[in-house]
């Protein structure tokens, strides 16, 4: 992923993005929907072959056809309205301040970012994102590709504190938590409880109980915020900057 030294105007140009993305992401209350969007640029990341990753390419039509990527032209939308306003900035890092925006607005940490994304349109090939009905190995093998870890999977999980699955969309429907607009750690909370039939869980949500490496993470994260809010900024800037050295 390229990147380019970013100057003092482009600096000041991304405080008033990431002011007008936030009045958007309130408006609309689209937090869950451009974490989404943030993550579905950010994880198609090979760090093998260097290719993929948070450069914007998910705006290319080729990309949002991909069968996971469903319902993202309505984030790729929205988006625009900000991009009007402000050309010069990347899509690349438009995406990823939406994602770091989403997460701030609805309670969560503040995770630090770096700007100075190159564009790219190049898409990679379908099938890079992991599939929900998979199981651990599955998990390992998308997540370790992308050059992230066991904690980064736990800690990034708990991104589904935001939002609901669709039916029209990946096939699964209904919420995580309770408040699907507040960033808190009830993911883990519930994820420790057995099947409740009005919240949901993905096979991919299921192993992180089952696995006993990814276990450990999630009993610390239920029990303690904070230690989950720490973590998590950490490993979302991770996602976030994969391929990108910032200067
Ligand atoms: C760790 C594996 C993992 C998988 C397999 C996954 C899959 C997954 N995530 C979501 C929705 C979904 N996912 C997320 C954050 C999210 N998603 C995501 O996994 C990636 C991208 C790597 C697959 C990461 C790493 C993060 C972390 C923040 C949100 C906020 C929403 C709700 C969107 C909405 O409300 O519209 C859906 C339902 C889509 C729909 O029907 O609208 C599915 C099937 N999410 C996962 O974490
Ligand atoms: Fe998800």
């Amino acid at each position: 992923m390229a990147q380019y030294r970013v100057d003092a105007e482009y600096v000041k140009e991304i405080e008033k993005t990431r002011s007008d993305l936030g009045s958007l992401i309130s408006r609309k209350k689209c937090a869950p929907l451009m974490l989404r969007l943030a993550w579905h640029d950010a994880g198609t990341y090979d760090a093998k072959t260097r290719t993929g990753g948070p450069n914007g390419s998910i705006r290319n039509q080729q990309e949002l056809n991909h069968s996971a990527n469903k319902g993202l032209e309505i984030a790729v939308e929205l988006c625009e309205e900000v991009k009007a306003k402000h050309l010069k900035i990347s899509y690349a890092d438009l995406y990823q301040l939406a994602g770091v925006v989403a997460v701030e607005v609805t309670g969560g940490p503040a995770i630090h970012f770096v700007p100075g994304r190159k564009d790219s349109l190049e898409s990679p090939e379908e099938g890079r994102l992991p599939d929900a009905k998979q199981g651990a190995s599955h998990l390992r093998e998308v997540f370790y590709r992308m050059g992230l870890n066991d904690g980064d999977i736990v800690a990034l999980s708990g991104g589904h504190t935001l939002g609901k699955a669709h039916k029209d969309r990946s096939g699964f429907e209904g919420q995580w938590t309770r408040d699907p607009l507040k960033f808190d750690n009830s993911y883990f909370v519930e994820l420790l409880k057995s099947e409740s039939k009005d919240l949901l869980k993905l096979p991919t949500d299921k192993v992180l109980v089952e696995d006993p490496k990814f276990h450990k993470y999630v009993e610390l994260y239920a029990k303690d915020e904070k230690a989950f809010f720490r973590d998590y900024a950490k490993s979302h800037k991770k996602l976030s900057e994969l391929g990108f050295n910032p200067n």
